[in-house]
């Protein structure tokens, strides 16, 4: 029935104080304020209803999605919001649209890598939207690899200009978020040619549409890629292709922070790392932790939330049957998916702190963390989004037929995330990244130069490598299993600062415990999948590893009375979880049958067609083969 809470009985359960761990999990009390409220406007407002979505065309789809961009920027401008209660009610309306692109990497690149004269110019038309940008990178040959980027960018001393050209189809540029239809301007990054000299990949701000009418401008051959993945899902994005014809810029439209060309044609090299044109990638890929922990959080919320409502089999003399969340086995598979939930969302708070402590750095001209920040920034990203790819997946399959309907809100949030497993850098190149990183420390035992930080533990090998320091074959010829080695460094660094969180001081009846048993099942669930290697390593003993085992049952037992509370500690609305088998009151077949009917092909009890081709073939009007 409407307003029963049929989950009431598990949320009872619970033994800790759901209100506090509401505030860890937002971060801070104002955190968790800024997000209930904004949250709730977006969920009151059916301007932001999105429970269409699967049944629009592409161009409705898109259309709509130019809707709710723009009644969002009203929404923005009217109530004057923060630029946090801003950005907090763009996450909240949860459709993946060009001002993501624009908010997430245009505005960064600029202030990353764009000189204070150009922020001043370029900052104030972006923030005020009189101006839209994406992030041209990527081309049609080459994503990956960016040093392999063809477009060029050719100065002419004669016109103090640089000449933007696409020389083949290759360097067509492709993928970029917000460029199909919308974008006016992009940050696009070509290779700078200065009097016949090459000087490597640079970002130049280009004039892509007239802010006239939006026609594209001389020189410029921009549209959409085309349909992707799912239905609804990531095709309210329109991802772009976009070829120059010797499109002329000013030379002052050139990001000059790390590199320069002055109107004499000279080139200058700032004394800052080269690397630093990769730095919008280096935060968006910081972003990208974070978002994992919220979407890993919203399947497991819905996965959850639907396993304590289902029942099946072990009915007692007629009593109701089985929570299907009473399963060891149905709780071996969630258990750690939301305890890796946690695990993200604090490694996402600390990488932040991380990114923000290198930018400080960086400012004072101290580049001496770069590389551990690239590092740890590469390799947590594609940790932790290979994972929740693989959770959102986990939680469909959790919750049976039912996660397989669109109004289980499942199929959709596994459409629009797996994508983060590619884009801001594919998950195994950046894997190598770190093991480019690992290897580099390694070499670099037993000289003066101490490994400090996420890479300290590993004076501990300084013996291993002394008695093997001969022993050298080529990194690409054991990529395989460096890349099992970053991936073994980068959940070291996750378990670690779990670990370093639960020593901070944190309020709440009950909510450390909590914690502490989630961080130990976060790293008892790994010690369990990869017990191989521990114990071929000798880490463990065959009787360490049934040790784990045993405490791993035990754990799960201490969490199942609390699921429900750990899961509503996430706050999320149902008009955000957008799920039937996750809403809050667990009233779920109710729903479900109520959705079904609202299903378009469900307008006419015999569907369009029936007359033309099934009654046809009732009526024996075709001819059959001869059975
Ligand atoms: C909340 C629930 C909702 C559910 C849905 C969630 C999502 C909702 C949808 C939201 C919608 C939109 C948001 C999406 C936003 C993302 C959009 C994606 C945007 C993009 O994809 S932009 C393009 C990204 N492209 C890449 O990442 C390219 C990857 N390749 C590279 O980075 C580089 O090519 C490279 C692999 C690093 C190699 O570069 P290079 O050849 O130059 O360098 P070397 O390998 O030779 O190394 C040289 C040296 O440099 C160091 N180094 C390399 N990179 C960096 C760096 N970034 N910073 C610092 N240092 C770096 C490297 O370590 C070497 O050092 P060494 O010489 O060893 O000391
Ligand atoms: C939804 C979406 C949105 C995007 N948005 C943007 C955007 O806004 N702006 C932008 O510029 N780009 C964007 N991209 C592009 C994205 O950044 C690239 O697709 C991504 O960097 C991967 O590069 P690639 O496509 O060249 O993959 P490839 O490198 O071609 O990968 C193909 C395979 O080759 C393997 N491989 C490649 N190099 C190596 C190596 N050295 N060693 C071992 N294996 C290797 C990879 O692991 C992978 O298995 C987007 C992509 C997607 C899917």
């Amino acid at each position: 029935m409407e307003g029963v809470d049929h989950l009431a009985h598990e949320r009872n359960k619970s033994e800790f104080d759901v209100d506090a761990m509401k505030i860890v999990w937002a971060g801070s009390p104002h955190a968790f304020d800024v997000s209930d409220r904004i949250s709730k406007l977006v969920a009151s407002d059916p301007g932001f209803r999105k429970d269409n979505r699967s049944t629009l065309s592409r161009k409705e789809l898109f259309k709509n999605t130019l809707r709710k961009a723009a009644y969002a920027w009203k929404t923005i401008v009217d109530l004057r919001l923060s630029e946090e209660e801003a950005a907090k009610l763009r996450f909240y309306v949860d459709e993946p649209a060009f001002t993501d692109l624009h908010w997430g990497m245009f505005i960064p690149a600029i202030k990353g890598q764009g000189t204070e004269e150009q922020q001043q110019k370029w900052l104030p038309l972006a923030y005020k939207m009189q101006i839209i940008g994406c992030y041209a990178q990527t081309e049609l040959g080459h994503g990956s690899n960016v040093q392999g980027l063809e477009t060029t960018a050719t100065f002419d001393p004669q016109t103090d200009e640089f000449i933007i050209h696409s020389p083949t189809l290759t360097s067509s540029k492709w993928w970029p978020g917000g460029l199909g239809k919308v974008a006016t301007h992009a940050i696009a990054y070509a290779r700078l040619i200065v009097g016949g000299r090459e000087h490597g990949v640079n970002g130049f701000i280009v004039q892509l549409r007239s802010l006239e009418d939006h026609s594209p401008l001389l020189g410029i051959t921009v549209g959409d890629i085309g349909m992707k993945f799912g239905n609804g899902a990531y095709n309210t994005m329109d991802n772009g292709v976009l070829r120059f014809d010797h499109v002329r810029i000013p030379r002052n439209q050139m990001l000059m922070r790390v590199s320069q060309v002055t109107c004499e044609g000279k080139y200058k090299q700032s004394d800052v790392p080269r690397q630093l044109v990769y730095g919008t990638m280096v935060y968006v890929r910081q972003t990208i932790v974070a978002d994992a922990s919220c979407a890993l959080s919203r399947a497991v919320c819905i996965a959850t939330r639907y396993s304590a409502v289902r029942r099946q089999f072990g009915s007692q003399n007629g009593g109701p049957e089985t929570q299907v969340i009473d399963y060891k086995t149905q709780q071996s598979r969630l258990f750690p998916l939301l305890a890796s939930a946690y695990a993200f969302r604090f490694i996402g708070e600390w990488l932040k702190w991380l990114y923000a402590d290198v930018t400080q750095r960086l400012q004072a001209n101290d580049f001496s963390t770069l590389p551990e920040a690239h590092a740890c920034t590469a390799g947590l990203k594609s940790l932790t989004t290979t994972a929740t790819a693989d959770g959102i997946e986990e939680c469909r399959k959790l919750c049976g037929g039912h996660g397989y309907l669109c109004s289980s809100g499942l199929p959709e949030l596994f459409a629009v995330y797996v994508p983060a497993c590619t884009y801001e850098g594919d998950n195994t190149v950046l894997l190598l990244q770190v093991a480019r990183f690992l290897m580099k420390t390694v070499s670099q035992l037993g000289s003066s130069k101490k490994p400090v930080g996420t890479i300290a533990y590993m004076t501990r090998v300084e013996h291993l490598m002394q008695c093997r320091c001969g022993v050298q074959r080529g990194f690409a010829e054991l990529s395989v299993d460096l890349v099992e080695a970053a991936v073994a460094h980068c959940q070291l660094i996750v378990v670690s600062k779990f670990i370093e969180k639960l020593q901070q001081e944190i309020p709440g009846k009950g909510v450390k415990q909590q914690l502490e048993v989630l961080c130990n099942i976060y790293a008892l669930f790994l010690l369990h999948k990869h017990q191989g290697d521990f114990l071929s390593t000798g880490c463990i003993t065959p009787k360490h590893a049934a040790l784990a085992n045993d405490e791993l049952r035990s754990l799960y037992s201490q969490v199942r009375p609390n699921a429900i509370a750990l899961v509503d500690a996430f706050n999320y609305t149902d008009h955000y979880l957008g799920s039937i088998l996750g809403c809050y009151d667990g009233n779920v077949y109710p729903k479900l049958y109520e959705a079904a009917w609202k299903d378009p092909l469900n307008e006419s009890v015999v569907p369009d067609g029936y007359h033309q081709y099934i009654r046809p073939l009732l009526k024996q009007e075709i001819r059959t083969a001869r059975l």
